[in-house]
């Protein structure tokens, strides 16, 4: 007969139990605290050339964050200028982003401080500053990073953003709140059609990128950026027109009509009625209009609006240069460009605009939005200044019939968008966070999207808690039934010492 097993007692079957699902419990709930207790945090400041804001972003504590989960929770708008305009007294550069700092400590939690990422990233306003006056540029990083520094955060550095980071990082950022990159395409499939180009239009630069068909990079080197994104290849066009935001392009505009240096303009981007005395020294203070300065003129000249949307785009075309191309093809000023592929996303100053003037339907036919804003432009000032509109600066509602002049000339002339292509734009503020560089610029710098698409896709969070829940029963009835059935589950757990304990004892 067999001599029965002494550690085959109730009580020490019971121990056994008890120990497993402590191991149980105590692996799965650390699994469950890193998947929901304790999000990451990082933050981008966008020094733009007009403002800067600052971005919150958090996601899950799991290392390979391949959930596309890394969301904005907060948002802060610097009061004043973008941080190129404090040239004159750049302390002040950095005193302006104290009160969104503050704001920052509030909403990223105490304990999370020390680890969060800090960045600050500079775009078209610090490129013209260091064009004009590199020792003021360097002035104000020194002046930025010595109060981000105070920070509890940990400051990663300030910099100026190349046109073609800023560029590519928007295209990653639209890419990756529409879910488009982590589709799996197979061996020898084009991916790119399943992208969205990015268009953003700022105050002083704006930038185009797309995938196309056409584009290698052979043309034109410059304007092609690589990604390997969750194991597929991207062949990026991109490129960035320092001037070519909506800011330096009025300049531009005013300075083809000043360039005789007269006393008073009548302006067809500006609406009847509207007159304005401005200042010559302060209008061609830029580096986009300072060599066209008129050798004699006024101090002073008064703009007068004429409300003529068909002569002010005559007038906004004037910015551009069609003459030249040494490529197959261009968009404007000798700058290649492949032919448009794909739908895409215009955000920032395109959204801003065309959303005010009730422009952002793209089924509509180009022709009838173009006769919108004729009308629009055509409405005299006093009637324009009069209507209601909660929250619009005056020098927005003055400028609005000019920038969708702008918007419209660049996107058909500039880009080469067709009546058809047209509807393939999406006008966009948010998907779920802001459109912009600043999370693509995030998820690179903290590597959040990897090149390689996982092995195995990590389980999304319902299946993890069904997984918890079923293993739970599993292992108490099974345990139940009998010893050996628990020491077959022992195995699934990898706990291999207690599974000999349970072998000494069967
Ligand atoms: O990218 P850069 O060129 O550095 O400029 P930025 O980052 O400062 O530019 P934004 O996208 O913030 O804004 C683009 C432009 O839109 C203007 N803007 C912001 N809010 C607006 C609104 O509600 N209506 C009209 N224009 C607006 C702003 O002054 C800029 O001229
Ligand atoms: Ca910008």
């Amino acid at each position: 007969m067999k001599e029965r097993n002494p550690w085959h007692t109730p009580l020490t079957i019971f121990i056994a139990v008890v120990v497993r699902f402590s191991f149980l419990c105590l692996n799965e709930i650390n699994l469950f605290f890193v998947l929901f207790c304790c999000p990451q945090y990082g933050i981008v400041l966008d020094a733009g050339s007009s403002h800067t804001a600052m971005y919150i972003y958090e996601w899950p504590a799991e290392k390979d964050n391949n959930t596309g989960r890394v969301e904005q929770t907060h948002s802060c708008k610097v009061k004043g200028p973008g941080i190129s305009s404090y040239a004159s007294d750049p302390k002040k550069a950095g005193q302006s982003l104290q009160v969104c700092m503050k704001e920052a400590e509030r909403f990223v939690p105490s304990e999370r401080h020390e680890e969060t990422p800090l960045y600050l990233g500079a775009t078209a306003g610090m490129r013209l500053l260091n064009i004009e006056n590199s020792t003021a540029s360097d002035q104000v990083f020194q002046a930025v990073s010595e109060s981000l520094q105070k920070s509890p955060f940990s400051f990663q550095g300030a910099r100026i953003l190349s046109g073609q980071e800023e560029g590519a990082f928007g295209w990653v950022t639209v890419n990756y709140l529409d879910d488009r990159l982590k589709q799996v395409c197979a061996v020898d499939m084009d991916c790119s059609g399943v992208t969205t180009g990015a268009l953003d239009l700022g105050g002083a630069s704006t930038q185009i990128s797309f995938v196309s068909d056409a584009f290698d990079g052979s043309e034109s080197p410059n304007n092609s950026v690589n990604f390997r994104l969750y194991g597929n290849d991207y062949n990026l066009y991109t490129h960035s027109f320092l001037c070519y935001g909506k800011d330096q392009v009025l300049r531009m505009a005013l300075a083809h009509q000043t360039k005789s240096g007269p006393g008073s303009i009548s302006d067809p981007c500006f609406h009847n009625g509207y007159s304005e005395s401005k200042n010559y020294m302060t209008l061609y203070n830029s580096p986009c209009v300072s060599k066209r300065k008129p050798v004699s003129s006024p101090a002073d000249f008064t703009h007068v609006g004429k409300g003529n949307f068909y002569q002010c785009q005559e007038l906004v075309k004037s910015v551009f240069d069609f003459t030249q191309c040494k490529y197959t093809q261009c968009s404007f000023n000798g700058v290649y460009q492949p032919t448009l592929q794909g739908p895409f996303g215009a955000f920032s100053a395109y959204y801003f605009v065309m959303n005010f003037l009730n422009l952002t339907d793209t089924s509509v036919p180009l022709q009838s939005v173009k006769e919108a804003l004729a009308r629009y432009c055509s409405t005299p000032w006093e009637t324009v200044r009069t209507l209601p509109h909660p929250g619009i600066k005056l020098k927005y509602l003055a400028e609005y019939c000019f920038s969708g002049t702008y918007i419209l000339t660049l996107l058909t002339e500039g880009y080469n968008f067709t009546s058809e292509t047209f509807s393939k734009i999406r006008f966009i503020k948010q998907v779920s966070s802001d459109a912009g560089w600043t999370l693509g610029y995030m998820l690179n710098l903290t590597n959040m999207i990897p090149a390689e698409a996982p092995d195995t896709p990590l389980l999304p969070h319902a299946g993890y808690v069904s997984h918890v829940c079923f293993l739970f029963v599993f292992y108490l009835f099974g345990s139940l039934a009998s010893p050996q059935t628990c020491l077959l589950l022992c195995f699934h757990g990898n706990l291999v010492p207690l599974a000999i304990i349970f072998h000494s004892m069967t």
